[in-house]
């Protein structure tokens, strides 16, 4: 599931993700709550991610609230030119602490990292923020597609070794794999 406050490039990074394409200039909120499927190679096995696009307005807060507790992993952003976005991000955790599964998968993504003149939010706070909270960090472009691809594939890879791990084989270390594959990437333990 893809959350974060309205404006912050959830269903761009979704769109980015999906086809490979970006749509300058346009924004049209998401309604509620909306989906899309994606199958990709993790290691030689299919694994079909079906992602939820949630509106980040207020309003529809009841609507996407019903969805949290059936996710396996949620991308957290905020948008790196809009400090407000970044704000909220301990609202957003409290709220996903409320209603999700104990063991969901998060990740915070700090997105259009593109916009370098109009930057607000410095990367090290939000390094120190998700150092704080254990979470994987990365800075992402849904228009660039700047380490898109990477925070799904990540996530795929964790939730596929999670129900499929045989016990000899090593455990899937979700922070080393962006720390060492993301452009510009970091992440924290707590
Ligand atoms: N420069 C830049 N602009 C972006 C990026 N991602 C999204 N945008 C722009 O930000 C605006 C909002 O993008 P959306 O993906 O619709 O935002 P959202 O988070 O889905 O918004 P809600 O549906 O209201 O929750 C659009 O005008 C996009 O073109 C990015 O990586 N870089």
């Amino acid at each position: 599931m893809l959350v974060g406050d309205s404006g912050v490039g959830k269903t761009c990074l979704l769109m980015r993700f999906k086809d490979g394409a970006f749509l300058a200039g346009t924004f049209i909120s998401t309604v509620g709550i909306d989906f899309r499927n994606k199958v990709v190679d993790v290691d030689g096995m299919k694994v079909k991610l079906q992602i939820w696009d949630t509106a980040g307005q207020e309003r529809f807060r009841s609507v996407t609230h019903a969805y949290y507790r059936d996710a396996h992993a949620l991308l957290l952003l905020y948008d790196v030119t809009n400090k407000a976005s970044f704000d909220s991000i301990q609202a957003w955790l409290t709220e996903i602490q409320e209603h999700t599964q104990d063991d969901v998968v998060l990740m915070l993504l700090g997105n259009k990292v593109d916009s370098a003149q109009e930057r607000a939010v410095k990367r090290e706070d939000a390094e120190k923020l998700a150092k704080d909270y254990g979470l994987p960090f990365m800075e992402t472009s849904a228009k660039t597609g700047l380490n898109v691809d990477l925070a799904f594939t990540a996530i795929a890879k964790e939730l596929k070794q999670r129900h499929t791990k045989a016990p000899s084989e090593p455990r899937f270390q979700l922070h080393d794999y962006i720390k060492r594959e993301g452009r510009g990437a970091s992440c924290c333990r707590p």
